[in-house]
């Protein structure tokens, strides 16, 4: 039995989730939570022939506590979305507290799930997590992810175009590391797998694509929301990684998350490839039963890569003081 709580199922990002999520055969019951339109959501996916049973549930009559009741796995898309001219960190003041009090939900009703954080600021929200399961006693580094797939499906996306191969995007295995916002999302474009010869002039312009990926649908939206489908593609994506993992059938190719990198031996080796030591940074891991179960190694990086992590890493280190502040002077 394999339980699946998605947090902000009604939204943009929660609905087509669900809905990819109801397709994972690995999943036996879908708990559905919103604050709003979740029972609507839940009885429409619920009518699809596949194994698990879903349930919608609303704030009212403990609605976040039977969602959460032994759920196996927690993907938060909840909270709001970016706007043109905005910031992923304009979102911290309406975001930072709804996740707070999520992972108050998670603390006290699924101590032991994974936990697999969409809501922006990602670099923020994770640290948030973190931070109030340490409180409460029950933060198990190796469960807690910051969902940065979307920047490894778009940077695949990206490379095949450039490469003169659009319909091969599958192919293209490009690591992207760091956080998730602007300048913080590193891809390694000299690690390309099958590899590519790029001028640097196409380097550096790809590299900004991947980095500002997000608001070219910010833009392109005008004013009605971010990505949700690609997001929704890549979450259910990384779920169902982290769920194979733990059904024993996990994959020997590492996947990409924003993890906690004292989570796993190699956490350290990473923070003295980059020079610095922030607390959170997205790498390489294999998944495991368990959650993270190995760190990788960053590979040879070049040094235009290089002076893309230092500035990536002084912008996280604030992102990630931030979170940790905001739940210091938070009352729990
Ligand atoms: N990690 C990523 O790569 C990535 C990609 C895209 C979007 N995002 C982020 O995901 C978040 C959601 O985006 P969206 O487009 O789905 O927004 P949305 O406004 O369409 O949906 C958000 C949903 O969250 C619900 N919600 C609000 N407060 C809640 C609470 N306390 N408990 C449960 N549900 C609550 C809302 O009712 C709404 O249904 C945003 O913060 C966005 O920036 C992250
Ligand atoms: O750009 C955003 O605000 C949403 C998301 O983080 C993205 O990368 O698309």
């Amino acid at each position: 039995m394999v339980k699946a709580t998605v947090i902000g199922a009604a939204g943009g990002i929660g609905q087509p989730l669900s809905l990819l999520l109801k397709q994972n055969t690995l999943i036996t019951d879908l708990a559905l939570y919103d604050v709003v339109n979740s029972p609507g959501v839940a009885a429409d996916i619920s009518h699809i022939n596949t194994p698990s049973v879903v349930k919608g549930y609303l704030p009212p009559d403990g609605g976040l506590e039977k969602a959460l009741k032994g759920a196996d796995i927690v993907v938060i898309p909840a909270g709001v979305p970016r706007k043109p001219g905005m910031t992923r960190d304009d979102l911290f003041n309406i975001n930072a507290s709804i996740v707070r009090d999520i992972a108050v939900g998670i603390a006290a009703h699924a101590p032991k799930a994974f936990v697999l954080v969409i809501s922006n600021p990602v670099n923020s929200t994770v640290p948030i997590c973190a931070e109030v399961l340490k409180k409460k006693g029950v933060y198990d580094p190796k469960r807690l992810f910051g969902v940065t797939t979307l920047d490894v499906v778009r940077a695949s996306t990206f490379v095949a175009e450039a490469a003169g191969q659009p319909t091969d995007s599958l192919k293209f295995k490009i690591p992207v590391i760091g956080g998730h916002s602007g300048v913080t999302i590193v891809p390694l474009l000299s690690q390309t797998s099958p590899s590519v010869s790029l001028d640097q002039s196409t380097v550096e312009s790809l590299t900004n694509r991947i980095q500002f990926g997000g608001d070219e649908v910010v833009k392109a939206k005008d004013g009605a929301g971010s990505a949700t489908l690609s997001m929704a593609f890549a979450g259910a994506r990384f779920a169902s990684a982290v769920l194979e993992a733990a059904s024993g059938k996990g994959s020997s190719q590492p996947e990409y998350a924003y993890v906690d990198l004292t989570s796993e031996s190699g956490g350290k080796e990473v923070a003295s490839a980059i020079g610095a030591s922030p607390a959170y940074f997205s790498v390489p891991v294999t998944l495991g039963p368990n959650g993270v179960e190995k760190i990788h190694g960053l590979g040879k990086v070049n040094d235009y890569e290089q002076g893309l992590i230092k500035k990536a890493v002084e912008d996280l280190d604030g992102n990630i003081s931030k979170g940790v502040s905001f739940v210091e002077s938070s009352k729990l």
